[in-house]
């Protein structure tokens, strides 16, 4: 494992190029600081592209979509069937990320990992299935060691062709359903918290299914789960394809100097399983919302991650990172566009 692609050092920030885009908030017409996060973002970003003005011009997102074995406990609101049913409306343009995408302006693809039902050649849907779903968590490891770095690789080639169309921003979504309970149960193993405390609805089940479903995860997490089980080990075991592929995608984007915009609850869990098998990711993300799902908060507090948006939103899809985009832009706008004092003949 040491010496897997995934341990390879991430690529270094521009510290000079951030010192100058700090340079220029000082000199644009406001009192110092008063954009808050958002001066902060363009300083970020001129860190990572290694010029004092940024651009966000080409943003790309891509939804990775995978079943789940333990889909057949009885955990998610909704059969089986909606994932390959949503990989369809992807391809048609039908999805919530779909919509967001066009609004932002952002290439949008879909990978199906594995869909239990293939859903067969689509426009704007990659082929990259690794089998019919994951294993039932709860009674075995939900992948083979190949079909873990078959996801991270997959997620390492989404990665490549965002860098390949020159993408300044990557954007991973997901879509798979019972997928929330395989988040929960890494971010459980990760985190050392309970499944009772990080357990939620998902796509909205009752308090009662929420308890067997946090039952579900605690099983998995007695049978699967040695003390000190190692990141890969805990995607293997309790992950999604999906998931895994996340992953992947924020460690590739991180090496290869692409800066990655994190979605909601199942995204950063897939965040932070980068980081633990890579910890200079950390410095390549930006988190785009807060989910409503209740692991989220804890996991981007295990993150120490202060994301952008806080809007309820619980959906998944790369649909709270793309709400976030059009605020980035902004971020670009103002550092660049703005007058400095002594353009506009104030004093400063
Ligand atoms: C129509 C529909 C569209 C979705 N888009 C994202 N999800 C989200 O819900 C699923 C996870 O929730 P659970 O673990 O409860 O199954 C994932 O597919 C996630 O992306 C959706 C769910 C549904 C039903
Ligand atoms: O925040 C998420 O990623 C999420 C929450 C609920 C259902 N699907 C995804």
């Amino acid at each position: 494992m040491i010496d897997s692609w995934y341990h390879r050092p991430v690529a270094a920030i521009d510290d000079q190029a951030a010192r100058a885009a700090l340079e220029r908030q000082a000199q644009l017409t406001k009192p110092p600081g008063s954009l808050g996060r958002l001066e902060e973002l363009a300083v970020r970003l001129a860190g990572w592209q290694g010029v004092a003005q940024p651009v966000l011009d080409t943003v790309w997102i891509t939804v990775f979509a995978a079943d789940h074995g333990v889909a057949e406990e009885g955990v998610s609101a909704f059969p089986q069937a909606v994932t390959t049913e949503m990989i369809r409306n992807f391809s048609r343009g039908g999805a919530a990320v779909s919509v967001l995408a066009r609004e932002a302006g952002a290439h949008m693809e879909v990978v199906d990992l594995g869909a239990v039902e293939a859903p067969g050649p689509l426009p704007g849907v990659h082929s990259a299935r690794i089998a019919a779903g994951t294993a039932n968590l709860r009674r075995e490891p939900a992948m083979t060691a190949e079909g873990l770095e078959a996801a991270l690789a997959a997620g390492h080639a989404a990665v490549d062709r965002a860098v390949a169309e020159g993408a300044h921003l990557f954007v991973g979504g997901e879509m798979g359903i019972a997928n929330t309970t395989a988040a929960t149960a890494v971010a459980c193993a990760l985190t050392g918290r309970d499944p009772e405390s990080l357990t939620g609805p998902g796509t909205g089940l009752d308090t009662e299914a929420v308890d067997r479903k946090a039952g579900v995860i605690r099983e998995a997490l007695a049978l699967q789960i040695p003390d000190g089980a190692d990141p890969a080990e805990v995607l293997r075991r309790l992950g999604g394809f999906e998931v895994a592929a996340l992953a992947g995608a924020y460690i590739a984007a991180a090496q290869a100097g692409t800066p990655a915009l994190v979605d909601g609850f199942i995204a950063s869990t897939a965040a932070l399983a980068a980081i633990r098998l890579s910890p200079g990711v950390a410095d390549w993300l930006l988190f785009g919302h807060c989910s409503a799902e209740p692991g989220h908060a804890a996991v981007l507090e295990a993150l120490g991650a202060e994301p952008l948006l806080a809007l309820d939103m619980r959906l998944g899809e790369g649909s709270g990172a793309a709400t976030a985009v059009p605020l980035l832009r902004q971020a670009v706008s103002l550092h660049n566009r703005m007058a400095t004092f002594e353009e506009a003949g104030i004093s400063s």
